[in-house]
């Protein structure tokens, strides 16, 4: 057997359910994933596990006690290794040089300290956290600089492209896992061991090898593109309220094409979640230190794209409802940056719920996943006030209770459950005239408005009334 035990750091949406997976696979190794965060780790051997994710309930009980353990000790979990996976967050700095765009890697530096600290033996150390390019180089001097005889490591470049919401079975069928390792003897080896893991369930031509550069910067550069793809289609949208045209029918028309492809060309409220954003600022900053300002300009597009759809959104709800919502209740269906997860890392509905507050509207929302302490927490971050929000904000058990007597609902996550809601029984319980706003286009907006709705879906000209002034010459109406 080439790795007898691996240790994961940082218990989080990416290194619990990786590890879960290749604890399934490769039983014959011990995975212990371990986290500084005594909470995480407490969920984590508990039945309710501290994320929500499709699949992985099944898959964490068939292996935990066995040969998957979750644990606060992370010093004995380096110590007993072979692989060390580096799992921990890397957000936007918040302060210093780089402030807003950087990817902040005091944590990455700080576990690798650690593992300077109490490493004995070889340790092959894998940066699957998604870092800038030349990161495992830093890495290397720290653990290098603090090396112990007896010690010797490598570094490989192991980016994670899981998404959530459909984690296990991305993990399960990758489309392709990417190793990036030294091009020495020493290095193609290491890369060689981590394969092994990996191709205990995928086919090897599926597993892309090559230097740790390269790695590091496709990690940023696939989800510059993924991001990219859902601005181009919003910025699109825009034209299509505009002028009649459909941007489902846009994107099925230019998605049919098999150079372009039909995925990730849903309109939507805007991309959330912790990744793109991060990681495209991250991308724009290396651009500026790299001196070239008009690739960085490029990359900004995206994300300004982005704020432009939320804003416009949001623009639309509190135009179409007589340009005030004051006092106004209106209900917000999904909290979730996306279906299937219960998280709200730069959800779009953060904007939407904040910019409805600070226009003084009182809200009633309604996720099924996603814990209310968490909607409390990230909106008394949004505005600033707890009490304001605890004055203002409702949290509801279902769809049905949340939109009674509201004014408005704005649909910001696409939850399935929302698809077959009985929308004749909401529009009875609901003040007129009653708006809906689908940033997600999940509903039947003709059934919605022959019962009666006004109705807005994003991409299609089809808002009833409000709109005329900011659409200048074009009556759209
Ligand atoms: N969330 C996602 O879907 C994906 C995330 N990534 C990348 O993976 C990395 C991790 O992301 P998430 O799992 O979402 O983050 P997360 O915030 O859910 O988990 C990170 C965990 O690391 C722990 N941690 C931080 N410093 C530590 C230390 N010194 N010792 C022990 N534990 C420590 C934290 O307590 C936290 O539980 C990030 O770089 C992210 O960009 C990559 C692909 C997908
Ligand atoms: O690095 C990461 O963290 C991960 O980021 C994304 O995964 P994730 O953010 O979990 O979810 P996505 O499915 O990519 O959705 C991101 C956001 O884009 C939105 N989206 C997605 C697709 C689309 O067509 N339209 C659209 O608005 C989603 O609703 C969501 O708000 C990538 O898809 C993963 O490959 C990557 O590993």
């Amino acid at each position: 057997m080439v790795i007898e035990k691996i240790c994961c750091i940082g218990a989080g949406y990416v290194g619990g359910p990786t590890c879960s997976v290749i604890a399934l696979k490769c039983p014959e190794v011990k995975v212990t994933v371990v986290d500084k965060n005594k909470e995480r780790i407490k969920q984590w051997n508990a039945d309710k596990l501290p994320i929500y994710e499709p699949g992985l309930d099944k898959v964490v009980k068939e292996c935990r006690g066995k040969n998957l353990f979750f644990s606060v000790d992370v010093e004995s979990a380096i110590e007993e290794a072979d692989l060390i996976f580096i799992s921990v967050n890397t957000p936007t700095k918040t302060c210093g040089n780089g402030k807003g765009r950087a990817a902040d890697l005091k944590y990455v530096e700080s576990v690798a300290r650690l593992i300077a600290d109490v490493a004995a033996g070889d340790k092959i150390v894998v940066e699957k956290s998604t870092v800038p390019v030349k990161a495992a180089e830093s890495i290397m001097n720290i653990l290098r600089a603090n090396q112990k005889p007896g010690v010797s490591y490598q570094i490989l470049s192991n980016p994670e492209f899981l998404s959530e919401g459909t984690a296990i079975d991305n993990l399960l069928n990758a489309d392709r896992v990417l190793i990036g390792g030294e091009e020495t003897k020493e290095g193609q080896l290491a890369i060689e061991k981590l394969c092994w893991i990996y191709e205990h369930w995928i086919p090897r031509s599926k597993i892309l090898t090559t230097n740790t550069w390269s790695s590091e910067l496709s990690k940023l550069a696939a989800n510059a593109f993924l991001a990219q793809r859902i601005s181009s289609i919003n910025s699109l949208s825009a034209v299509c309220e505009f002028t009649g045209a459909n941007v489902s029918e846009v994107a099925k028309a230019i998605g049919t094409d098999t150079r372009i492809g039909n995925k990730f060309l849903n309109a939507s409220v805007g991309f959330g979640g912790s990744c793109f954003q991060k990681d495209i600022l991250n991308l724009v900053y290396i651009c500026e230190c790299l001196n070239l300002p008009e690739v960085a300009a490029y990359w900004q597009q995206v994300i300004d794209i982005n704020e432009y759809q939320k804003s416009r959104f949001t623009s639309k709800v509190i135009e179409s409802l007589f340009n005030t919502v004051t006092d106004k209740r209106i209900s917000i269906l999904g909290f979730a940056f996306k279906k299937d997860t219960g998280d709200t890392r730069e959800s779009p509905a953060i904007y939407v719920a904040k910019t409805l507050l600070d226009e003084g509207a009182k809200l009633n929302i309604y996720d099924p996943k996603v814990e209310h302490a968490q909607i409390f927490e990230d909106l008394t971050y949004a505005t600033g006030s707890k009490e304001y929000v605890k004055e203002r904000v409702s949290l509801f058990p279902n769809a049905y209770s949340a939109t009674e007597k509201t004014h408005a609902i704005v649909v910001c996550t696409e939850w399935d459950e929302f698809i077959t809601l009985d929308f004749r029984k909401i529009y009875d319980g609901m003040m007129k005239p009653a708006y809906i706003f689908d940033g997600r286009m999940i509903l039947d907006d003709e059934k919605l408005s022959k019962i009666g709705f006004h109705v807005h879906t994003i991409g299609k000209r089809n808002m009833r009334r409000g709109l005329k002034r900011t659409w200048g010459t074009l009556d759209c109406a």
